[in-house]
């Protein structure tokens, strides 16, 4: 971002301050848009909307025109606007300036001596001066926020560094204090914009108003939480330069699957089809406790529209098996538990089959990592390792080792997961989930499905993908089982790993808010709702 504001205004000539106007014009507008939704809330014409959000880090949709800049009884208004002394104070600075235009009350609260902003933040502090707006210095004068009725906070944007100091910290812990309403510029301050990471203390806004592009730092938990609803406004920056960047992390939205994956979303089937047709996955998984996570795998996939599904599972767990889902053929893989030996049988059983997916519910074994090792090396098909085949990867001791996999591979570690795989700890693994996950994918030539809220698909050739889809009700247990079968389902229909990743992590979470719309509290969920919806 902070590249191609550099280049707009560099190598296009746009100067800085006409895109500064831009920025605060929308904040602006955005602040507006916030007064009337939450009147339209407290007078129960409106239901839903603005400040009765539930969904913290939602994207709304941006409005904009002239009537944007209105609002009913504006003097009912007065909202403080915290200004930084860098360009995002500067944003703050036009923004006060609007609202004043629009008749609110505004005062300007400086977190430094304003005199030491400098730039096109030192021009709008002398327009907001020369149109008398009422000014207070932190440290200098008494700032009450009982008095307001909403904040700006244009404290720290993507210049931040490190957790706020001084000033900020102090207006920071005040303006969250307060209990009114914030619309933060850019990103909450104390926000790192890069990974998502929150620091101490960091603006909690009820609205975000992002310039130009989605920071990936509101697109990850726990940075989603601290922005509210996340609006997306148009700044200037001209199309020409933004098809010119590099970018390699993306929002997964139909159009990102569509374009960068070539995933077609609306895809019929042909009418002379055949079982055949649609491929054939192996599911490998279960154990005498945890049976039901093969067959929750196996009924994802059949529903993700796989052909046909195979589940090789031990021998004893056959007859208890049989009947619990009449779609699902079984196979059994060894006589008793799984051993070392048994990946012979399971090679065998994918002969003409297309696709292996692993894990789910398998339990440790001796000889396990050895067990895993011929499945990747021999498997020819393409392959989905979940689970506690993740952990057996982990503790093998060098992957690098290991005859490199022929076909697509697609893991899908939860952060433990991730942890383990990684050698680091699961509060490491949060930390950075985005760089992580693309790291591990390019180093090793895998698609890794990084779960969690806001799942993150990194893809060999080091493309990110951040997943919005989803609800709260989906932490249950067999949920990722879900998933792990709805990948295999579309690897079988000819998907590649990173189509299937993303589009499978995309449809699991869509499932998962139609289900949960069903039930009257998202609580209520279990893994197979999920395959239910879809
Ligand atoms: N580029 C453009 O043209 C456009 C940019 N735009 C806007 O500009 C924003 C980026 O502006 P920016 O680069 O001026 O940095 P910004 O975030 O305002 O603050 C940096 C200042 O804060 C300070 N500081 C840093 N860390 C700190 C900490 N932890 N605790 C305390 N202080 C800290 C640091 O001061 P220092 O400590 O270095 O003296 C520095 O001076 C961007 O988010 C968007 O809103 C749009 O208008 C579009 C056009
Ligand atoms: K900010």
């Amino acid at each position: 971002m902070r590249e191609l504001d550099r280049r707009t205004i560099e190598e296009v000539g746009i100067p800085a301050v006409a895109l500064m106007e831009n920025v605060g014009r929308a904040i602006a507008e955005e602040v507006i848009r916030w007064c009337r939704e939450r009147r339209d809330v407290s007078s129960g014409s409106r239901q839903g909307a603005g400040s009765q959000s539930e969904s913290p880090g939602d994207l709304v949709p941006a409005v904009q025109g002239d009537a944007a800049l209105r609002l009913e009884e504006p003097e009912r208004e007065h909202w403080l606007v915290l200004a930084g002394k860098g360009n995002n104070g500067g944003d703050g600075l036009v923004a006060a300036r609007y609202l004043r235009e629009a008749g609110m009350r505004v005062t300007i609260v400086y977190a430094v001596e304003p005199g030491s902003l400098t730039g096109e933040a030192a021009l709008q502090r002398e327009a907001a001066r020369a149109l008398g707006i009422p000014v207070l210095v932190h440290g200098e004068d008494d700032v009450d926020f009982t008095a307001c009725t909403g904040i700006v906070d244009a404290l720290l944007g993507t210049g931040s560094r490190g957790a706020p100091r001084g000033a900020y910290a102090e207006l920071i812990a005040a303006a969250n204090g307060s209990g009114r309403d914030i619309v933060s510029a850019d990103i909450p301050s104390g926000l790192d914009a890069d990974t998502g990471a929150v620091h101490d203390p960091c603006i909690r806004a009820r609205r975000t108003v992002c310039l130009a592009f989605l920071k990936r730092g509101l697109a990850q938990f726990p940075g989603a939480e601290a922005a509210g609803e996340i609006v997306v406004r148009a700044i200037g920056i001209p199309a020409l330069l933004c098809a010119q960047q590099n970018v390699s992390t993306f929002l997964l939205t139909e159009e990102v699957l569509r374009t960068r994956l070539g995933v077609d979303t609306a895809r019929r089937r042909s009418p002379d089809g055949h079982k055949g047709t649609y491929g054939h996955v192996l599911v490998a998984a279960g154990s005498l406790p945890m049976s039901g996570a093969g067959l929750l795998c196996s009924r994802a996939a059949l529903r993700a529209g796989s052909g046909l599904v195979t589940w090789a599972l031990p021998g004893p767990l056959l007859p208890p098996m049989a009947g619990a889902a009449p779609e699902v053929m079984l196979a059994s893989a060894t006589a008793a538990d799984w051993h070392e030996a048994s990946a012979a049988r399971v090679l065998e059983l994918l002969a003409g089959r297309d696709v292996l997916a692993v894990g789910p519910g398998l339990g440790r074994f001796e000889g396990d990592g050895r067990w895993l090792r011929t499945l990747w090396e021999e498997a020819a098909c393409p392959m989905v390792v979940d689970a506690d085949a993740l952990n057996m990867l982990a503790a093998s001791d060098d992957l690098d080792a290991w005859k490199p996999r022929q076909a697509d591979t697609v893991l899908t570690p939860h952060p433990g997961e991730m942890a383990r795989l990684a050698g680091l700890s699961t509060a490491e693994v949060q930390r950075d989930r985005i760089r992580l996950a693309s790291e591990y994918a390019k180093a090793h030539r895998v698609t890794l499905v990084l779960k969690g809220a806001r799942t993150v698909i990194a893809t060999p050739d080091g493309d990110a993908f951040v997943n919005a889809t989803g609800s709260p009700g989906m932490a249950t247990g067999g949920a990722g089982d879900v998933l792990t079968g709805i990948i295999a389902g579309l690897l079988a229909q000819g998907a590649s790993g990173p189509q299937a990743a993303a589009f499978g992590v995309y449809l699991h979470g869509l499932a998962g808010e139609a289900a949960a719309r069903r039930r009257a509290h998202p609580a209520s969920l279990v893994a197979g709702d999920i395959i239910e919806a879809l």
